[in-house]
């Protein structure tokens, strides 16, 4: 299996620069989600890859092969790849079994090779009692498995998706969601899968890219988005991340002392001193038996999975409103103290925004 590997991919739409400098090492075999909010670039990087467009600079190698370059193109039937997108694109006049057979016959695969790959490819997707049906025939879910089974039959070394569930109910993406798992794990091809929808990328990736505004932010496993961010953009995106504006002291053996409001403490980062974020999900934060690390006033509560899920205006920093969850009612306006059990510290120095983002976009984001 080969590795991707890109360096310095841009890419503009008549004036306006939509990728830029886009460096990528998968290892071969890995199945990365293309992650980011609309418009940050992420179905372009997709259509580089396959050969759907040109870029303006950079180049693109699958393993030792240059795709992409000063000079060369390999157009996209030369690529080795298969691709699937969220409008399955499937031949409404013939059947399933047809519908998978019909790259295979392109090929000119000896017939009895071909039938046993159909087969195998249906089998494989569970759609093999549904063979003789027409696409108008099937559910969305199933007809996505087709498009799936007839990319996969041609054992591409690298398999794109692109939106490819979002078409189809919570329940059916939950399915198919798994199904990608297992091919993937079954084939060993390398899939590279375009999502806005983060808890399907956990779901199913060995790497996430956290693409913004054209630029990836960060290339890891999930775990390392969720506990190392390395930019507050990164740290927002995941999974409701919270970024806390605070003073780095100093730096040692992976831990920053660090100045949060009034409050010194002592957490793991990767930080210079001087100005930087303290990046916390919502467990980081518990109901303080004494005064805590950070003083607040309770704003509201919801019961929520068997938790009050409580709203509170910190004080002594800047941020409109924090959530954490705690085991009983509190009344409105009670000041509470909040311990910091865990998070991760960054530098400002890769912060689109800087410390005098207001505290309202750092809610949101
Ligand atoms: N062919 C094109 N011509 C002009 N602009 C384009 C073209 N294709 C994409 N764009 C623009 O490039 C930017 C990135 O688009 P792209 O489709 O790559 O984003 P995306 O992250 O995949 O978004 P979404 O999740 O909404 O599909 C957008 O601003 C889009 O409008």
């Amino acid at each position: 299996m080969r590795n991707i590997r890109a360096s310095g991919l841009a890419k503009s739409f008549s004036s306006t620069r939509v990728l830029h400098d886009i460096d990528l090492d998968l290892p071969g075999g890995a199945f990365l989600a293309l992650l980011g909010p609309s418009g940050c670039g992420k179905t372009t990087l997709l259509r580089l890859i396959a050969g759907l467009e040109v870029p303006d600079s950079g180049s693109l190698h699958f393993g030792d092969r240059m795709i992409l370059g000063p000079g060369r193109f390999v157009p996209p039937e030369d690529r080795d790849l298969g691709m699937v997108f969220q409008s399955y694109a499937l031949w409404p006049n013939m059947t399933v079994r047809g519908n998978v057979d019909f790259a295979l016959k392109a090929r000119r695969l000896p017939h009895a090779e071909r039938a046993a790959r159909v087969d195998e490819m249906l089998q494989a997707v569970g759609l093999a009692h549904l063979a003789d049906r027409r696409p108008h025939q099937l559910s969305g879910g199933q007809r996505q498995r087709v498009a799936l089974a007839r990319s996969l039959a041609l054992r591409p070394s690298l398999l794109l998706l692109d939106e490819p569930l979002a078409n189809l109910d919570a329940h059916l993406r939950h399915r198919m969601l798994a199904e990608f798992r297992r091919l993937h794990a079954a084939t060993g091809t390398t899939f590279v899968l375009v999502t806005h929808d983060q808890d399907e990328a956990m779901a199913v990736a060995s790497h996430i890219a956290v693409m913004d505004a054209g630029r990836i932010q960060q290339v890891g496993t999930p775990e390392d988005l969720y506990r190392r961010p390395a930019t507050p953009i990164v740290a927002r995106f995941i999974d409701h991340g919270i970024t806390l504006p605070v003073a780095i002291t100093a730096t040692h053996e992976g831990r920053c002392d660090l100045v949060l409001g009034g409050t010194s403490l002592s957490l793991p980062g990767d930080a210079r001193p001087g100005r930087g974020w303290l990046c916390l999900h919502r467990p980081d934060l518990r109901l303080s038996a004494g005064a805590g690390h950070l003083r607040a006033e309770v704003l509201s509560q919801t019961f929520l999975h068997g938790r009050y899920l409580t709203h509170v205006l910190p004080r002594g920093i800047d941020i409109d409103s924090l959530s954490l969850a705690v085991d009983r009612p509190l009344p409105a306006h009670a000041q509470i103290g909040i311990d910091i059990t865990g998070g991760w510290v960054i530098g400002d120095g890769t912060c689109a925004q800087g410390h005098d983002a207001t505290a309202k976009e750092q809610a949101d984001a």
